[in-house]
């Protein structure tokens, strides 16, 4: 029998094509994020991200995926209606002064020793924080079994999204590890490259899955 754990909501990450705001809405996703970062392969611009929100349905929230996020493109993302900012890398103290939007501060953890260090400062001023594994959109977890009871010490107080490598077939293993209110998906929920229907249904499935 599963332990009764508490049923998160899903962001599906890296949208790409309007196609992809059609999965989403009919898998029943809560967040869908756009990257702005031009190493991603992900990436899009600001026009095209406006085109695939604009087929969003309206109770999907929308989160500006960025990397040390310049103050010049808060307000571009202000004004496209985003919902999130999500900030990877530095968070400049010039953003955080600037938007009223909720930050979300995405942790990338490669080394478990210098965890706290991540977590460190900013406190005030985000609404969560994203805990991911190595690298920008990688798909690789990170040590769950010694992270998990510093993380949710850690984010106490603040929204907690779980990322990094997630799938349809660890995400419950990481529910049960962090309680996170948000779990958030890219890579496994892509074939060749390109978000999957089946794949986002699947994730989405297993997350909201009743407890036996
Ligand atoms: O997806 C990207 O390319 C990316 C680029 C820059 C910053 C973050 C990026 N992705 C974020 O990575 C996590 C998890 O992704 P995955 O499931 O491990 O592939 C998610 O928060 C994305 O927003």
């Amino acid at each position: 029998m599963e332990k009764t754990v508490n049923r998160p909501k899903v962001k599906i990450c890296g949208l790409t094509r309007i196609e992809d705001a059609d999965f989403l809405n009919e898998a029943g996703a809560d967040y869908a994020g756009f990257v702005f970062y031009e190493k991603s392969r992900r990436n899009v611009s600001l026009k095209k991200a406006a085109e695939i929100a604009a087929h969003l349905s309206a109770d999907i929230k929308k989160v500006a995926v960025t990397v040390s996020l310049e103050p010049a493109f808060v307000k571009e993302i202000e004004t496209l209606g985003f919902d999130i900012l999500q900030v990877h890398g530095t968070l400049k103290t010039e953003v955080k002064e600037m938007t009223a939007l909720p930050i979300w501060r995405a942790v990338n953890i490669s080394d478990t020793d210098t965890l706290e260090e991540l977590f460190a400062g900013n406190r005030e001023s985000i609404e969560g924080y994203v805990a991911d594994g190595a690298g920008y959109g990688g798909g690789k977890p990170f040590d769950w079994e010694v992270c998990s009871s510093r993380v949710r010490a850690l984010s106490k107080g603040k929204k907690l999204i779980l990322a990094g490598g997630l799938d349809a077939e660890n995400v419950r293993t990481g529910i049960r590890y962090f309680h996170p209110d948000v779990v958030d998906v890219s890579s496994s929920v892509e074939e060749d490259g390109k978000k999957s229907r089946q794949k986002i249904e699947e994730f989405i499935r297993k997350v909201r899955k009743d407890e036996q």
